[in-house]
């Protein structure tokens, strides 16, 4: 897709390597800010690599990644990008509770007391609010459910107040309703201007969630709208096979 307003993530001909496997390969793309972009691949296609090189968390072999404007660490370190890991990536018997959890997205916020202030509870308790988990605050994270796990994740990235906002798969084993209440947040925090990048299987909700979409195989194969993106042709080139067609309930 051509970029017309701002730019908030710009990702430059980016090569990752880990050892003798190629995980992006010549990988470009440029998001605008304030809108919410899909990401589209089969598995092992790169989409979490592409996630870790944004966040600077992966160094590219070649190419640049510009967040802001800036260079991936300096933007991280300014707070001004979260990042919603895979749940295989967290510790879930780490003994915090959701509000803790929350509150650490206000970290880079925090004076050099590491004091929380106000305005700092106040944006947990919005946060929490958003994604229905107030009930929950004070539970042990690793005692929540799957979907319940995904929304306080997604809550700290809200309580963050970042501009831009990658979540890794976001949907993966969550119902229906807990995938209608991130979406319906992911859609409201663009309308205010913030960037998202989601990664997800569930090809059939892409067009009520995203405003664009990419199909990633290592390289952008596509980057356009979510119906776009979805076209036989273009499935193809990234499953080898159309998803939708042997999935017919949903998931790729
Ligand atoms: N730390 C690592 N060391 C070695 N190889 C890795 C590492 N992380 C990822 N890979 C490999 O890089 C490729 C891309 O992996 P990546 O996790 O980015 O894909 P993905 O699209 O997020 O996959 P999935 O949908 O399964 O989460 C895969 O072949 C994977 O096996």
């Amino acid at each position: 897709m051509t970029s017309t307003g701002c730019d908030a993530i710009v990702v430059d001909d980016v090569t990752v390597r880990y050892g003798d496997v190629v995980a992006l390969d010549g990988a470009s793309l440029t998001l605008r800010q304030g809108t919410v972009c899909g990401l589209v691949g089969m598995n092992g296609s790169g989409k979490s690599t592409l996630f870790k090189t944004i966040m600077g968390l992966v160094r590219p072999d070649s190419g640049t990644v510009t967040v802001n404007g800036r260079p991936p660490r300096a933007a991280r370190r300014s707070a001004s990008i979260g990042y919603v890991p895979q749940s295989e990536d967290i510790d879930w018997q780490f003994p915090v509770s959701v509000e803790d959890v929350v509150m650490t997205g206000r970290y880079g916020q925090l004076g050099f007391t590491r004091r929380p202030r106000q305005q700092d509870r106040d944006a947990v308790d919005d946060a929490l609010a958003r994604v229905e988990l107030t009930d929950y605050r004070h539970r042990q994270i690793g005692r929540l459910s799957g979907g319940q796990r995904k929304r306080a994740f997604v809550a700290r990235g809200i309580a963050q107040g970042t501009s831009i906002l990658l979540l890794d798969e976001p949907f993966a084993g969550v119902d229906k309703r807990t995938e209608a209440t991130i979406t319906a947040q992911l859609r409201s925090l663009a309308a205010e201007g913030v960037t998202v990048l989601v990664s997800t299987h569930d090809l059939h909700a892409l067009p009520t969630l995203a405003d664009e979409a990419i199909l990633l195989m290592r390289k952008v194969l596509v980057h356009d709208t979510p119906e776009t993106v979805l076209k036989p042709e273009n499935l193809v080139r990234a499953f080898g096979v159309d998803p939708l067609d042997l999935a017919p309930g949903g998931a790729a």
